[in-house]
C-alpha cells in the first residue's frame, strides 16, 4: 500500500506522501495543537513542544491518556501498517523560522518506525552518516500537510537536524524533490508544527492516582 510512496536514493526505509491531509484537516489539527492549556509547552531555547502519551525515560515511561484529537491521527498513520505496536507517544514540536534541532539520533527508547505530519510550513530535514556529523549525506524536503514515515537502517544509522535558517534553497540533495521546477527555488519558512507518532518500548508499571 505504501510502495508507490517509497523515496529511492536514500536508506531504507522512508515513505513520504504529500497532501496527506486537505487544508480544512491541517487546520483543524492546529487549532487543537494551540487550544491546550499553556502549561503543556515546554519551552526550548530553538523551539517548543508538547508531550503526549507520557514522557518516555528509560526506567519506563508514565502512560497518560492520549487526546481524541491526537488518537484519531496516530489511528489513520497506523491503517499504513507500518508499526509493530500501536504508537503510545506523540512529541508536538513548533520552529518559528530561524528554529531548528541540531543533528541527533531518537534512540533506543522508541521502536525503529516513525511517523511524521508536518503542518504550517515546509522544512528541509538533514541526514548525517552517524561518524561524520558535519557533513549532511542527503535531506528531505518536509512540505506542509504531508506524511514522512521512517523505519530501519534509516532510522537506527542516520542522524537528523534541521538548520536554523529563515528560508531554504532546494537543490538536488533533498531526495524526494521529482519537480525540477522547485530546483533552485528559495522558499521562506513558516512556523511549522510536526506531531512525531512513535512507539515508546518501555512502560512503567506503576499507575499514577489521581487525586480525588
Ligand atoms: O520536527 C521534526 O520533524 C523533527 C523532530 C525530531 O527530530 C525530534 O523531536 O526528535
Ligand atoms: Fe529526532
Amino acid at each position: 500500500m505504501l510502495e508507490k510512496f517509497r523515496v529511492e536514493n536514500c536508506p531504507d526505509y522512508v515513505y513520504y506522501i504529500q497532501n496527506f491531509l486537505t487544508v480544512e484537516e491541517e487546520n483543524l489539527l492546529l487549532k487543537s495543537v494551540y487550544n491546550v492549556p499553556q502549561t503543556k509547552w515546554t519551552q526550548l531555547s530553538r523551539r517548543r513542544l508538547q508531550n503526549w502519551g507520557g514522557v518516555p525515560h528509560h526506567n519506563g515511561m508514565i502512560p497518560e491518556a492520549i487526546p481524541q484529537w491526537l488518537q484519531t491521527w496516530i489511528e489513520k498513520v497506523a491503517g499504513f501498517q507500518v508499526f509493530s505496536h500501536l504508537p503510545n507517544h506523540v512529541l508536538i514540536n513548533e520552529y518559528k523560522p530561524n528554529e531548528g534541532i541540531m543533528p541527533h539520533l531518537d534512540g533506543p527508547l522508541y521502536s525503529s518506525t516513525i511517523a511524521t505530519i508536518n503542518l504550517g510550513s515546509h522544512t528541509v530535514l538533514n541526514f548525517y552518516k552517524s561518524e561524520k556529523r558535519d557533513k549532511i549525506a542527503f535531506s528531505l524536503f518536509l512540505e506542509a500537510r504531508s506524511l514522512l514515515i521512517q523505519q530501519g537502517d534509516m532510522y537506527e544509522n542516520y542522524l537528523h537536524g534541521i538548520d536554523e535558517r529563515s528560508e531554504d534553497v532546494i537543490d538536488n540533495s533533498m531526495v524526494n524533490v521529482h519537480n525540477n521546477d522547485l530546483i533552485s527555488q528559495s522558499l521562506k519558512r513558516g512556523t511549522r508544527v510536526s506531531l512525531t507518532i512513535r512507539h515508546v518500548q518501555k512502560i512503567s508499571k506503576i499507575k499514577i492516582k489521581l487525586g480525588r
